[in-house]
């Protein structure tokens, strides 16, 4: 009987969501009521991937199981009056599932102490006198002696810090660490770790590939469902401590007061977690719902109307923490409409908030309507004149790259050049130009690439990190944001691996510096298993998929040749239909003589953006790296690259070399099966399967269409060319004018 007890207890403890039942249920049940729920659930090897990185995990370790046993009976939550219910749940949950145990919650003999630092005892408080400065955020995991035993402290100034370091606690057990002699000081680097949902007000979710939008607003703010908690408590796990509700492409209506009641709801919901609520501002709302006749921000009216605004919102959600603005983008009203700048309009928002300890994020994405020699400088050149102007209070919300979120692109020019205004990074989870959600491609590699670029503004070293980070400019806000890949598919996010970029995106908001490698290995452990048969080649997977992408989309520095409008699959041979002028070969411009956009001096010359180290290494091909090529140079498809094959063997032999990277994945996944739950198993088998099929589609189109200008033979190692060209001609869409398919 107790065996049958401690299996059953290990199969429910499995089932993460089932842990209260457990608690409710173990102790009195009779024999038969055992076998009826081992029945009922049948569960097996069940990863509820709902649970994300907080899956917990049994620990199946018997020498480790047995250390953790011993070494945690009780835990005292000395101070943290707004999330101690959460701390308190949280480790209950997770010690429960890890160690089959319960944590009692007391004052006396306990292992754990969680206290903020003025709440310390004088021992304590000696024990930690010594320990770097922290930050609000900031916590210590320590171990320090007390009477006859040791005792794991765990510290800070505010109660959310006691919540990052409780999840940071508990991850240590996930990840199977000592618990011995700790000594951990964590400091976030950037204040500001923040989701931009594109989402909208009809639940759809602009560039969303895991079904509607979770915020059911018909129903705020009467229901409050299970997903808002477990999306603030996920989202609170990995330090992430604001969510931008609605998407920038904005409706004016979230600012009137019905929807406002339905955002406090959420922000009350979210308060315990850390997680502060900002909404997108729509530029034109004085008008849309304020009744006024302009939304210009030097009139008087406009601006006591959002003034105003701000007040009603502080007065419903006093931490409520400010504006997202797309403005004079893409069709969405700004100041420009006006006559008035940028800095003109996110002033005027910026002292609406003001009063309240409010920020505006202003969007650096502008895309105008009008054709720009090279959309790749529009932003440096519209805002670097504007460098030092805007109040303290304002951000520039700045794209990684200075395209749209390419597979691969160079950092964004205003990293360097926009000195003396506080940048954020907005990086894009939601995998627009990388699939959709059928493609497996690990982001943190791509963010850690850009994070990681060296500017040179102060000298070498002077990375993108630090500059975020106001190392370089001694920035006082900082921030970086994230476009969400969130929905309300049951796994959260579409494809089983996308919650690894959600996971990763959250670990380098709070330290921009984590290595790609580094959170690959923890999402692995914690969502799925701390076997190395599986974490070692899964952990080289993820950090191939990256660069898989880039070599079967746009290898060598191409960029956006993805279809039209939906941005999946290739369509290199036009983008935008209704523009004429905008086919192709803007991006690409691919003609008889070579390939790539011309970016030095005798092209755009959008390279002197970056300042003169780039722009002395990239102005010629020879120096520039072979991964940024096509970006910044039009190279004569002969051309010999630095392995002595011309332009075009090379851009074929980097397509071929994506799909068969893709092949690799799917053999790795192929032994992976006793790691994982035979549903993700499956799902994840079928879309890498898509994957393989779509990077060959990627290939061919790509391979085919240039292939009538380099007017050069298909390598060898091509598979199938011709079949391919029957399909490609099957799909093809008109050319730009006046270039005729070589095969017609
Ligand atoms: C929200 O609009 C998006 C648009 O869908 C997308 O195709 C482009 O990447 O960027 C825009 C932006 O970032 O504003």
């Amino acid at each position: 009987m107790t065996e049958l007890k401690q299996f059953a207890e290990n199969i429910i403890i499995k089932t993460k969501s089932l842990s209260l039942v457990t608690h409710l249920i173990l102790k009195p049940m009779p024999k038969f009521s055992f076998l009826l729920l081992l029945l009922l659930f049948n569960l097996g090897n069940a990863q509820n991937t709902r649970n994300l990185w907080l899956q917990y995990d049994l620990v199946t370790d018997p020498v480790v199981l047995r250390t953790y046993k011993e070494q945690l009976n009780a835990v005292d939550i000395r101070s943290a009056a707004l999330n101690k219910q959460v701390i308190q749940d949280e480790l209950q949950t997770g010690i429960l599932s890890m160690l089959g145990k319960h944590l009692s919650f007391t004052s006396s003999n306990a292992e754990v102490v969680i206290a903020k630092l003025k709440d310390l005892d004088a021992n304590e408080k000696q024990q930690v006198s010594k320990t770097p400065k922290l930050e609000s955020d900031g916590y210590i995991i320590k171990t320090i002696p007390k009477g006859s035993k040791d005792v794991i402290l765990i510290s800070g100034l505010s109660d959310n810090s006691l919540l990052y370091g409780t999840f940071h606690f508990l991850r240590l057990l996930q990840l199977h660490e000592s618990l011995s002699d700790l000594d951990l000081v964590e400091n976030p680097k950037l204040s500001i770790r923040i989701l931009n949902h594109w989402d909208n007000l009809d639940r759809t979710v602009e560039r969303g590939y895991a079904g509607f939008s979770i915020w059911d607003w018909h129903h705020l703010p009467g229901l409050i469902k299970k997903e808002y908690i477990e999306y603030a408590r996920a989202n609170a796990s990995i330090g992430l401590n604001g969510t931008v509700l609605n998407n920038v492409n904005a409706s004016a209506y979230i600012l009137q007061d019905e929807y406002l009641d339905k955002v406090k709801a959420l922000a009350d919901v979210f308060r315990p977690y850390g997680i502060k609520v900002y909404l997108t501002a729509r530029f034109s709302a004085p008008i849309e719902i304020g009744g006024l006749d302009t939304a210009d921000p030097l009139s008087s009216e406009v601006q006591r109307w959002w003034k105003d605004k701000a007040d009603e919102i502080y007065n419903l959600i006093p931490d409520f923490g400010g504006f997202l603005v797309k403005a004079n983008s893409e069709g969405q009203p700004g100041p420009n409409n006006y006559g008035r700048s940028h800095v003109e309009g996110a002033n005027m928002l910026a002292d609406a908030l003001a009063p309240h300890q409010g920020v505006v994020m202003w969007r650096a994405f502008v895309y105008s309507d009008e054709k720009p020699e090279d959309r790749a400088k529009q932003a440096y050149t519209e805002f670097i004149p504007f460098d030092g102007e805007f109040k303290d209070n304002v951000l520039l919300q700045v794209k990684n790259g200075p395209i749209d979120f390419q597979p691969r692109e160079p950092f964004h020019p205003l990293f360097s050049g926009m000195q003396k205004t506080p940048l954020m990074m907005e990086f894009q989870i939601t995998q627009e130009y990388l699939g959709g959600m059928s493609h497996l491609v690990f982001l943190p590699q791509l963010f850690e690439e850009t994070l990681q670029s060296d500017t040179f503004i102060k000298g070498k070293n002077s990375t993108v990190s630090k500059v975020l980070v106001g190392d370089l400019s001694g920035q006082k806000v900082t921030g970086i944001a994230g476009v969400s890949n969130i929905g309300t598919a049951r796994n959260w996010t579409g494809h089983p691996f996308a919650q690894a970029n959600w996971f990763g995106f959250g670990r380098l908001a709070w330290n921009p510096d984590l290595s790609a490698k580094a959170i690959a290995e923890e999402w692995l452990k914690m969502t799925f298993s701390t076997d190395p048969d599986f974490v070692e080649p899964m952990s080289t997977l993820l950090l191939n998929s990256r660069e898989a992408v880039v070599n079967y989309m746009t290898p060598l520095g191409l960029h956006h040749i993805m279809a039209e409008g939906h941005h999946q699959g290739p369509g290199p041979w036009v983008d935008g239909l209704a523009r004429e002028d905008w086919t192709s070969v803007y991006y690409h411009k691919a003609d008889s003589l070579g390939l790539g956009f011309d970016r030095t001096a005798s092209g755009s010359d959008a390279l002197s953006q970056y300042g003169t180290e780039i722009e002395k290494a990239y102005s010629k091909i020879e120096t520039t790296p072979e991964k940024y090529l096509l970006w910044f140079h039009h190279v004569p498809w002969d051309y010999k690259l630095k392995n002595g094959h011309s332009l075009w063997y090379n851009l074929a032999r980097h397509y071929q070399d994506g799909v068969l990277k893709v092949e690799d994945m799917i053999s790795t996944w192929e032994q992976m099966q006793p790691y994982v739950d035979e549903y993700v198993f499956r799902q994840t088998q079928m879309l890498l399967n898509i994957q393989l099929k779509e990077s060959k589609w990627w290939r061919d189109a790509c391979l085919l269409y240039f292939q009538q200008f380099s007017n050069m033979e298909m390598p060898a190692f091509i598979p199938h060319a011709k079949h391919a060209l029957d399909y490609y001609k099957s799909i093809q869409r008109p050319y730009a004018p006046g270039i005729k398919p070589s095969w017609d």
